[in-house]
């Protein structure tokens, strides 16, 4: 896959793996001790499909029955070459650059698969639940682990995080996830999020971006019920 086809990383058939619980201020946030988020030396990962993602001039929709949507900005790492079993020290070779994204999390709904047990496949995956920005090359960044990521809801800082307070580095995660899952060129893996993660309603604007390197908005539009038939 040629360098610019990635500027289309959306709209290939790439996956999206999502890791959680990689900042230790969202962490305490979400009223976890921090060290017994994770098991030591385990992130904790889910995904979400496809669908999920949307780009600008797109709006985020509400899902069914939401009281409590919020964002999480999250740097996204694209992959450039088939990744399988990759060792931590070659695994910045599998990148090919990066994008700024946003796990949108129906909240309670989360919270209710959290108490029964059952995966957050909704939470975390309905549709627009990955709104994404334009591709970053690699070559534009020189330290992934030194960016600044930050979140404003109508115009008012929520997120403002360093990339340096991930607990795993991109190429510990790239390693640790392709020992179990292939990614394939195209695929983008969400880092986690930094504190102040908030929830959002229909009409509210977010904007969010890295450093000064990427920024996306995108406007919250409300759930489109499906159309009645008329007969
Ligand atoms: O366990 C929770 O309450 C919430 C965890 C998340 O939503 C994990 C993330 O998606 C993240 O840390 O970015
Ligand atoms: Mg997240």
């Amino acid at each position: 896959m040629s360098g610019r086809s990635f500027e289309k990383f959306a709209e290939l058939a790439s996956k999206i793996i999502a890791v959680g619980k990689n900042y230790a201020d969202h962490i305490k946030e979400m009223g976890y001790a921090a060290t017994s988020a994770t098991k030591k030396g385990e992130p904790l990962i889910f995904m979400k499909p496809t669908s999920a993602f949307v780009k600008e001039g797109s709006k985020i929709e509400i899902p069914p029955g939401c009281a409590n949507l919020h964002h999480e900005v999250e740097l996204g790492v694209v992959i450039g070459r088939l990744a399988k079993k990759v060792r931590e020290e070659e695994a910045m070779q599998y990148v090919a650059g990066y994008t700024v994204a946003l796990d949108m999390t129906d909240r309670d709904l989360q919270a209710t698969a959290k108490k029964n047990g059952t995966p957050w496949t909704i939470p975390k995956g309905f549709d627009t639940s990955c709104p994404v920005g334009s591709f970053i090359p690699k070559k534009a960044v020189p330290d992934p682990h030194a960016l600044r990521i930050w979140c404003k809801v109508n115009g008012e800082t929520r997120q403002d995080g360093t990339t340096s307070d991930m607990i795993f580095s991109i190429p510990f995660l790239i390693s640790y996830i392709t020992n179990y899952i292939t990614l394939y060129p195209g695929d983008v893996v969400l880092t986690g999020t930094p504190a102040g993660v908030s929830g959002v309603k229909e009409g509210d604007v977010i904007e969010a971006g890295i450093g000064d390197l990427s920024k996306v908005r995108f406007e919250v539009g409300t759930y489109e019920a499906p159309a009645q038939e008329n007969n």
